[in-house]
């Protein structure tokens, strides 16, 4: 018996392929488009195939960028620096979203501090109160002050891998709503207070459904001051949201009340947080610079942060019925990033085009976890460490310094196996708010005493902490890789941008000769 060839006619799954010899007009019709469609099928799956080989080998080409650093270091506002040098146009894409973040921020700031007069409410000393602030006036407000520390106890021991500032002292429990003579409520100051917070309160209760309409209903334990937390592309989403295309939400029930059926395509929600911002303008002006909060602010009860004080700065503005944010607002809005998101760039650099991918990860310790899995072919690490947090403690773990959390941490990135060989950048960041926090004579050994009598001024602790930053990397170091450094104010674009060129080409030297193209 001859064994059957694959080309011979006596094959037997040709035979079985063959058509029938009976076969009518209409059956050859649909048997030669279907075979029409298999042939188009088989073509498109080798196409596939071929484009993901052609992208897989690309990508081996591509520059790897991971933006690390604890959270409220400053990684998103980094990445929106590259964004705004390598793809300006999408910053005006996302505009409209970044207006729903800016009013996020002024409700949530404006509830916060509400929250703060209330739980002073009984125990006042309004005389004290006015006193201290009249005196303070004239300074510059000082952003996100933590409280007086206690008695220095060491937060870290110098044992603990060599990293800790020895004696960060511990911030105490909150002294909101400690013993002071209950005799203030019925003040005038009180009375204007408690009229404020009553015209206010219907602008407080869209709190909650702008944080939703950000996060999409995903709220994450810990969330500390009761942020928002996004993945990547939110952007998009919120619009989607606006539009009710993704659940019913907000929008969708106004509409219903409001006897709208068709999408016109505009966002409820936000519309009416910025009718009722414009109509608040005075009220909240008025809240901000009333002499109680100046007061609180000045004696440390009162801890605003940079984004609140920025918007609440610019309130004029930003409650103004034509309001747009500027590239500069949305460079200070505060969102929290969940997760990793990356955002890839055409970075054309003498002449060939590579492309960058950014990872920019959400900082809090319940988001490091997922770092891990973009260490393995990463190129180059940009560490954020917000220098001027000096007075502040963890969100996650009010009890950690956040200059210690930030060497802890970058002890574990320069002790990491994955990344001994990734160009290590580290950005000593918010040196804005550092010189602003000194100037107005707040004292780093209060909160460092290992700092001990050296001078307060801005160059001896920027000095200081770039020098334990420096030791950390000297004693996890065993591959020798260089670590630059640079001190940085992220919000201010023309010389960030200035530092991401140097970055850039020092990345892109590393980067050609481990390609071995030079
Ligand atoms: N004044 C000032 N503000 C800054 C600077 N860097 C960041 N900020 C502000 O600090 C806030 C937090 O910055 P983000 O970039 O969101 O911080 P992040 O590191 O991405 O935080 P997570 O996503 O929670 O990990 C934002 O409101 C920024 O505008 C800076 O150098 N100076
Ligand atoms: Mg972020």
């Amino acid at each position: 018996m001859r064994t059957p060839s694959l080309y011979s006619q006596d094959d037997p799954i040709s035979a079985a392929l063959k058509p029938s010899p009976s076969e009518t007009e209409a059956e050859r019709h649909a048997r030669l488009v279907a075979e029409a469609e298999a042939r188009r099928v088989s073509e498109q799956i080798d196409e596939d195939l071929r484009q993901e080989r052609e992208r897989m080998k690309r990508n081996k080409g591509d520059v790897k960028l991971l933006l690390l650093g604890q959270a409220e270091s400053g990684k998103s506002t980094l990445q929106k620096q590259f964004q705004l040098m390598y793809k300006p146009n999408s910053i005006d894409q996302e505009r409209t979203s970044w207006k729903t973040v800016i009013y996020f921020n002024v409700v949530h700031s404006l509830k916060h501090i509400l929250a703060i007069l209330e739980a002073w409410d009984d125990s006042l000393d309004e005389d004290s109160l006015e006193e201290s602030a009249s005196v303070s006036l004239n300074k510059s407000r000082v952003n996100g002050i933590a409280q007086q520390p206690s008695p220095s106890t060491s937060l870290i021991n110098s044992s603990s891998a060599g990293s800790g500032l020895s004696g960060s002292p511990a911030r105490p429990s909150s002294s909101v709503g400690s013993s002071h003579p209950v005799n203030a409520s019925r003040e005038p100051g009180a009375v204007q207070i408690g009229n404020l917070r009553r015209r206010l309160t219907p602008l407080m209760a869209t709190d909650t459904p702008l944080a939703d309409r950000l996060s999409g209903g995903i709220t994450v334990s810990g969330s500390g001051k009761g942020g928002v937390y996004v993945r990547s592309g939110w952007q998009a989403r919120t619009i989607e949201n606006a539009l009710g295309r993704i659940k019913p939400n907000y929008d969708a029930e106004l509409k219903k009340s409001r006897g709208i059926t068709h999408d016109s395509g505009q966002d409820i929600l936000v519309q009416d947080v910025g009718r009722m911002l414009t109509a608040a303008k005075d009220d909240i002006k008025e809240l901000w610079s009333h002499p109680t909060v100046e007061g609180l602010i000045v004696r440390r009860k009162l801890k605003l942060d940079e984004w609140s004080e920025f918007f609440l700065r610019h309130i004029s503005r930003v409650a103004a019925p034509d309001y747009t944010p500027t590239t500069d607002d949305i460079l200070h809005a505060r969102i929290q990033t969940m997760g990793v998101a990356e955002h890839v760039f055409d970075v054309n650099i003498h002449g060939k085009s590579v492309s960058w991918h950014l990872f920019d990860v959400g900082g809090a310790r319940g988001q490091r976890h997922s770092w891990v899995p973009y260490f393995d072919d990463a190129n180059a690490i940009i560490f954020v460490a917000p220098v001027s947090a000096f007075d502040q403690y963890l969100e996650e773990d009010p009890r950690t310094n956040r200059i210690d959390d930030s060497l802890q941490l970058f002890t574990q990135i320069c002790s990491n196996a994955l990344l001994k060989s990734v160009h290590l950048v580290l950005f000593l960041n918010k040196t804005d708010l550092l010189k602003a926090k000194l100037d107005t004579g707040l004292r780093v050994r209060k909160y460092i005493t290992s700092f001990g009598e050296r001078s307060n001024d801005y160059e001896t602790v920027v000095q200081y902490f770039r020098a334990h930053f420096l030791q950390v990397h000297r004693r996890n170091n065993e591959n020798r890789r260089v670590l630059y450094t640079h001190f940085t104010s992220v919000v201010d674009t023309k010389a960030t941008q200035r530092i991401i060129g140097n970055v850039r080409d020092a990345i892109f030297r590393g980067y050609l000769q481990s390609a071995a193209l030079v």
